[in-house]
C-alpha cells in the first residue's frame, strides 16, 4: 500500500452545459448535486483510484475521467508527484447533470491545492478536457468551466482556449432528472452535421440574447432566449416527458429551460422560489403519471465552483 500523506476533500457541483441556445458554449454551476472526492499526495509517483459509490466505474486511471484529467496535468507537472483518490459520486454518471466534469474538474481542482496552486484556472479547465474526452469522444469545456470558476461561463473558443466568467442574476434551477441514462457520446452522434443559414440565424440571436440577459440582470430576456431550434428539436426525442414537462413549467411561470447538457435531465429556471417549487411539482406529476422513476432538485446557481477543504 502506498504511503500517503497531506489530504483534501474537494465538493465539486453538478453543471448545466448548453443553457438551451449555447450548445457546447455555455455552462452553469448549481449548489446541488454535488460530488465529495477525498484526495491525498503520496510519495510514489501514479494515480491510485478508488470509489465510495455503487457505480461500478473504472479504476484504471486512463479509463476514469479524474485520472485522464490527472495525467494530463502530471504531464506539465515538472516534478514527480502521485495521487490518492476516493471518489464519491452524487451526480449519476449519464445524468446530463456533468457527472463526468464533476470528476475530471473536481480531481485537477484537489491536485493543484495539493501542490500548491502551480496551474491556473485556465491551466485546469485544458487538463480536465482530457476526461471529457474519455466520457464522450471530444473535448467539451462547458460543464468543466463553469464546475471551476462558478457561475455562468462562455467558452469563447476551445483551440485556444478562452473562457469568459459571465455575471448573473440570482436564479432558481429546477432539474428533473429521469433515472434513464443518455450517454453524451450517444446523444452527439444523432446530431446532424449541417445546419441552415435561417436556423442559425435564430440561434445565435438566442445565445446573444441570454448573454445580454445574464449582463443585464433582465429576466424577460433571459426566458425570452431560452430557445433551441438546432439540438433540442433532435434530442428531446430521446426523453419521454419533455415536451409536458417545458410547456407546463412555462405555464406555472417558469422564465424557460430545455435539455441539461445532453440530457436526460430536463432544467427550469425562475426567478422566485415558490415559483421554481411548483415547477418542481409539475415535473413530479409529469413523471408519476408516465411510471417513470425521476429524481427532482430545487437549488440555485452556485457562484464559487469546486470547494477545497483541508482535512488531516
Ligand atoms: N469518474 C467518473 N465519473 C463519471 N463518469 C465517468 C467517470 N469515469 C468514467 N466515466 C464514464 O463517463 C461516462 C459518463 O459521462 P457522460 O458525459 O455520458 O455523462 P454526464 O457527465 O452525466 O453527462 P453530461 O456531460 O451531458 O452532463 C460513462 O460512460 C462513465 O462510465
Ligand atoms: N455540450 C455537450 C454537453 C454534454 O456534456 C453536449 O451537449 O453534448
Amino acid at each position: 500500500m502506498a504511503k500517503v500523506l497531506k489530504g483534501v476533500q474537494v465538493f465539486a457541483p453538478a453543471t448545466v452545459a448548453n443553457l438551451v441556445c449555447g450548445f457546447d458554449v455555455l455552462g452553469m454551476a448549481l449548489q446541488q448535486p454535488q460530488d465529495v472526492m477525498t484526495m491525498r499526495l503520496r510519495e510514489e509517483p501514479g494515480i491510485g483510484i478508488s470509489h465510495a459509490d455503487g457505480y461500478d466505474l473504472p479504476v484504471e486511471p486512463e479509463k476514469n475521467v479524474a485520472g485522464a484529467s490527472l495525467l494530463a496535468l502530471l504531464e506539465e507537472y515538472p516534478e514527480k508527484a502521485g495521487f490518492e483518490i476516493i471518489i464519491d459520486k452524487k451526480i449519476k454518471p449519464g445524468s446530463g447533470l456533468g457527472s463526468s466534469a464533476a470528476s475530471s474538474a473536481g480531481a485537477v481542482v484537489g491536485a493543484n491545492y495539493l501542490l500548491g496552486n502551480p496551474f491556473t484556472k485556465e491551466d485546469l479547465v485544458r487538463f480536465a478536457m482530457n476526461g471529457e474526452k474519455v466520457a464522450s469522444g471530444v473535448k467539451h469545456a462547458d460543464n468543466i468551466a463553469p464546475c471551476i470558476y462558478g457561475g455562468v461561463t462562455l467558452i469563447q473558443s476551445i483551440f485556444p482556449l478562452n473562457i469568459v466568467q459571465l455575471t448573473a442574476p440570482p436564479m432558481y434551477v429546477t432539474v428533473v432528472h429521469p433515472q434513464i441514462e443518455v450517454r453524451t457520446s450517444d446523444a452527439r452522434q444523432i446530431l446532424r452535421k449541417e445546419v441552415q443559414l435561417k436556423a442559425a440565424i435564430k440561434q445565435w440571436g438566442n445565445i446573444a440574447g441570454l448573454v445580454a440577459g445574464f449582463l443585464k440582470n433582465d429576466y424577460d430576456l433571459i426566458g425570452r432566449s431560452l430557445e433551441d431550434v438546432i439540438i433540442e428539436p433532435v434530442r428531446s426525442i430521446l426523453i419521454p416527458g419533455f415536451d409536458d414537462v417545458k410547456k407546463k413549467s412555462k405555464d406555472a411561470g417558469a422564465l424557460g429551460g430545455g435539455i441539461s447538457g445532453s440530457g436526460p435531465s430536463i432544467f427550469m429556471l425562475s426567478k422566485e422560489e415558490y415559483v421554481a417549487k411548483g415547477v418542481e411539482d409539475v415535473m413530479i406529476d409529469v413523471y408519476t403519471r408516465l411510471g417513470i422513476e425521476f429524481k427532482t432538485y430545487v437549488t440555485m446557481v452556485n457562484y464559487e465552483g469546486a470547494k477545497v477543504q483541508v482535512i488531516s
